[in-house]
């Protein structure tokens, strides 16, 4: 619970994932008063937030004791440039996709800084985030883990470089499941039904299954197994869905080209940090 937290906690970026959390600290206790947002056009904050709410650092005041960037890879030089000199002291977490915590280091000139790569189903308190903090006192850590706890499952990461594969796999997989969502439905409507009933059926039948898979003890292949009878209408389907396999190589194909994507987005953001200690 994060009833006792003490802010001043500076939310810089209030969109998906960054209002997501938010909303998931406040159902967890955190007082609105102890936040600040920090967003030129906050698309997500939660309904009744009752905190500061200002479009630029300049405009904040007083100094926070936590920062969490929500704002996207490419914004960084930008509120970098806005934010270093008014967060002395602060502990910086960074969702940011690609970006490293020695680049962040460089920007912001400054030692304590955490990782996180959460994902959109934390608005329910279903997400999983992947944590990252090498060097970091152990209260700092602990901070980081309570502020992640309430938007679900948190995994910490010895390995930085790990990241990128992490991004492509769980942060940007809710978006690859949805797209299965839509294309199942496509399919049921293809082979006959009205949109309405496939798009039921199919939200429907993945929750149901990701529920049993989480919940039941077995393996995903054992209960696979349990709905495939021998020549029966579901091996028929795998056949295809595996035929050389097919779907194996279209998912190791999406994860890669988002874990590169990652990797391009670290340079970007090196370069930018570079530009900026040559300045
Ligand atoms: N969405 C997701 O599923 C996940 C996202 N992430 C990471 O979270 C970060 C945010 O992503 P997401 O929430 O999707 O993006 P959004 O665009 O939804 O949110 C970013 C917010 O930051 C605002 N913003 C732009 N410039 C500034 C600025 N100078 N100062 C403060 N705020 C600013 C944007 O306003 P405007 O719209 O006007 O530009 C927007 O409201 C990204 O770095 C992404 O990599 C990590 C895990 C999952
Ligand atoms: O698409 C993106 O870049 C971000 C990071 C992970 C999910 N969304």
């Amino acid at each position: 619970m994060l009833n006792g937290f003490q802010g001043p906690l500076w939310l810089v970026g209030c969109g998906a994932m960054g209002g997501a959390l938010l909303s998931r600290w406040r159902a967890a206790g955190l007082r609105d008063d102890q936040v600040t947002v920090i967003d030129p056009a906050p698309k997500a904050v939660p309904a009744g937030f009752a905190g500061i709410l200002v479009d630029s650092p300049d405009a904040a005041s007083g100094t926070p004791r936590l920062v969490v960037l929500g704002v996207k890879p490419q914004m960084l030089p930008v509120v970098a440039a806005s934010l270093s000199a008014r967060i002395a002291g602060a502990l910086l977490i960074s969702m940011l996709a690609g970006v490293r915590t020695g680049t962040l280091a460089n920007l912001f000139d400054r030692a304590r800084i955490a990782r996180i790569m959460p994902n959109t189903p934390a608005s329910i308190g279903a997400g999983v985030t992947a944590l990252y903090g090498a060097g970091l006192p152990a209260a700092d850590m602990a901070m980081v883990e309570a502020l992640l706890k309430p938007a679900g499952q948190t995994l910490w990461l010895e390995d930085e470089s790990r990241f990128d594969a992490v991004t492509a796999l769980s942060g940007s997989g809710p978006a690859y499941v949805f797209r299965f969502i839509e294309a199942l439905a496509g399919a049921g409507e293809a082979a006959g039904l009205d949109a309405a009933t496939a798009g039921a059926l199919a939200m429907a039948t993945v929750t149901g299954a990701a529920a049993l898979a989480a919940q039941s003890g077995e393996t995903p292949a054992a209960l696979r197994l349990a709905v495939t009878s021998p020549q029966g209408t579901t091996q028929a389907g795998l056949d295809v869905l595996d035929g050389d396999g097919a779907l194996s190589a279209l998912l190791r194909g999406t994860v890669r080209a988002a874990a590169e994507r990652s990797r391009a987005l670290a340079a970007a953001a090196d370069a930018a940090a570079d530009a900026k200690a040559a300045a």
